[in-house]
């Protein structure tokens, strides 16, 4: 459930007003999402995404975001163009809160990716961080690996009650992660959650890669460590899908061969992506109030991709014959 904030009809016909848009005939609160409350809004002329930035937004990040929406889209992406205001912004302060107009893209997410999509996704994803290397702002990472191991921290003996499992494995994996963690690969502006639903569908088409709003600063490396350990495997992380995964890096290759350092990275780098998603589910899962509006997920989904990973070592990431 992702609409945090009621807005009536005259509210939301009085925020479109302000955008060369047509006029409001519909506007439904969109269920999926976890982050922010979003709106389809359909208008005389065409359909659009509102979004009410609720949580986690850095206020000073979002030209960054939006920014980079306009420019991948530009490049020719599959990605939202910002749909500016009459005085030319990009967002819009409401009732205290900022609100976006984002271009509605067509596509579904999917739950059980084929080879097909998988390697869709790559070859858009390596697309993308063509297109991002030029995109003139800059944003760190502010979930790097001494940030897990300080959200964790924050969790303290509380991890035991999410699983007796859960500490073990960051003490087995954390220390190797923040020793060894790549400091010079190449670098753009990477997506860094592209998940399935993240990702709109056509088919065996990517229509749209949405949701940017972890974006930053970092290595290309990663985020394919990240996308591989998104869609790779079953939900729960029990079972990894030999096929998806080669197919994601292939069709990644297809558009941006990996270099002999960054593939050699991918092992530790997917260790790394692993357990960063288990740091914020973890942190998430201990931290969301039981009357919140929203489906915590669980952390040992991502606990589970992590074993996987330091159990298969370079296997899934070896070039295909
Ligand atoms: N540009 C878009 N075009 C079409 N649908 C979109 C677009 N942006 C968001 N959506 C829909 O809204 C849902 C939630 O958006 P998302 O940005 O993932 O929210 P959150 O940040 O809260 O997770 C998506 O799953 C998708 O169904
Ligand atoms: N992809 C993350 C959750 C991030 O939430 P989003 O709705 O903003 O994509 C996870 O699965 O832990």
């Amino acid at each position: 459930m992702a609409v945090y904030t009621h807005l009536g009809a005259e509210d939301l016909a009085d925020l479109i007003s302000h955008y060369d848009v047509g006029t409001l005939v519909s506007a439904k609160g969109i269920a999926e999402g976890v982050s922010n409350s979003n709106w389809l809004i359909e208008t005389d002329r065409a359909r659009y995404i509102l979004t009410m930035y609720e949580r986690r937004i850095e206020l000073d990040d979002l030209p960054f975001f939006l920014g980079l929406l306009d420019h991948l889209s530009a490049a020719g992406c599959p990605v939202p163009r910002t749909i500016h205001d009459r005085e030319g912004r990009g967002w819009r302060d409401y009732d205290g809160k900022a609100i976006a107009l984002i271009e509605f893209l067509p596509g579904v997410s999917v739950d059980r990716p084929t080879p097909g999509q998988a390697h869709a996704v790559g070859a858009a994803l390596a697309e993308l961080h063509h297109a991002s290397a030029d995109y003139p702002g800059s944003r760190s990472n502010d979930l790097r690996p001494r940030d897990w191991r300080d959200l964790f921290g924050r969790c303290g003996q509380d991890l035991t009650s999410i699983d007796p499992r859960l500490s073990g494995l960051i003490d087995r994996h954390m220390p190797d992660l923040l020793e060894h963690w790549p400091e010079d690969l190449p670098r753009t502006v990477i997506h860094a959650d592209l998940f399935p639903d993240n990702v709109l569908m056509l088919g065996d088409r990517v229509g749209g890669l949405i949701d940017f709003y972890f974006a930053c600063n970092d290595f290309a490396a990663y985020d394919v460590a990240v996308t591989h350990a998104a869609w790779s495997f079953d939900a729960s992380g029990a079972h990894y899908r030999q096929d998806v995964g080669s197919a994601l890096i292939a069709g990644y290759e297809s558009a941006r061969p990996l270099s002999p350092a960054e593939r050699a990275a991918l092992p530790l780098l997917a260790r790394g992506a692993a357990m960063r998603f288990a740091a914020t589910r973890a942190f998430d899962w201990l931290h969301t109030p039981d009357d919140a509006l929203v489906t915590r997920k669980d952390p040992m989904d991502f606990a589970r991709r992590l074993e996987f990973y330091a159990e298969a070592g370079d296997a899934p990431f070896a070039p295909a014959t």
